[in-house]
């Protein structure tokens, strides 16, 4: 089974990775607890996640994922943003963070802001990465407002199309919109295109991939077919299209 390494030190990423990613057929191995820190001295995001990338990949000698994010705030010239894990120190509380941007941004009209998040495929053997990104727009609140999953800078940002945190709003929600998920479903792409043999097989309804895959629809194949059967009679649904393709094992 193909493994991959995950390289962050941050929990709260490692468990969106592992919910995100976790139905492939791969295994994601976290970094070992004894793992050495590394400088993020990047000036880029994808500087940084490269750097994460390459120590680790090369060190443990595995393919590695790592991504490098970011809370880039207009009304403060795009700032934390790259900074965002440094910002006021490494060490600082969270709390004491989010303190300070709403007391910078306090008489601030525009609240425009956004989370970025570069993530980076990288292969020790060859040497060879490949990158995608991600972005999902929002608003910084007013106050902050935990709830009860995300970390970081969630509480005090609130996504565009909705009302709460993305701390109030949940993994389930986060992880349909947040940037890390639209990076990793490029990364999700990108494993079963050139990482996995074997038979694909993709169901778009209204030209809209089902969030699943292969390894899901196996297991339940014909309860699904049976579902889209009855689901193209629906007057909603335009075009019902399965895909199955015959892949060479890599
Ligand atoms: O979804 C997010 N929800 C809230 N805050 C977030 C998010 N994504 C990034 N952020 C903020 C906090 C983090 O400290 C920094 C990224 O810094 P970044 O270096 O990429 O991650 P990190 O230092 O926490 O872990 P690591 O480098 O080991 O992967 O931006
Ligand atoms: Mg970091």
């Amino acid at each position: 089974m193909v493994k991959i390494l995950v390289a962050t030190k941050n929990k709260g990423k490692l468990k969106e990775i592992q919910e995100i990613l976790g139905d492939l057929p791969i295994k994601l191995m976290p970094l070992p607890e004894s793992a050495s820190d590394v400088e993020e001295n990047g000036s880029t995001y994808l500087e940084n996640a490269l750097i994460k990338a390459k120590t680790y990949g090369q060190k443990y000698k595995l393919i590695t994922l790592a991504d490098d994010s970011g809370l880039e705030i207009d009304a403060l010239n795009g700032l934390p943003g790259i900074y965002s894990s440094r910002y006021l120190g490494k060490d600082t509380p969270f709390e004491e963070k989010m303190k300070n941007i709403l007391e910078l941004m306090k008489n601030k009209d525009n609240r425009k802001a956004r989370f970025r998040c570069i993530s980076v495929l990288y292969f020790p053997n060859e040497d060879k990465f490949v990158s995608f990104e991600g972005v999902v727009e929002g608003e910084i609140l007013k106050e902050i407002c935990y709830g009860n999953s995300g970390f970081g800078y969630d509480p005090i940002f609130k996504p565009d199309g909705f009302d709460k945190s993305f701390s109030e709003l949940g993994t389930e929600i986060k992880n349909k919109i947040s940037h890390r998920s639209k990076a990793l479903a490029q990364v999700r792409d990108y494993i079963e295109n050139n990482l996995l043999g074997g038979e694909m097989i993709e169901i778009k309804i209204n030209g809209k991939r089902l969030p699943a895959n292969k390894y899901v629809y196996s297991v339940f194949e014909k309860v699904i077919y049976a579902i889209l059967s009855t689901l193209k009679d629906l007057p909603e649904i335009e075009t019902v299209e399965i895909k199955i393709e015959k892949k060479e094992e890599k």
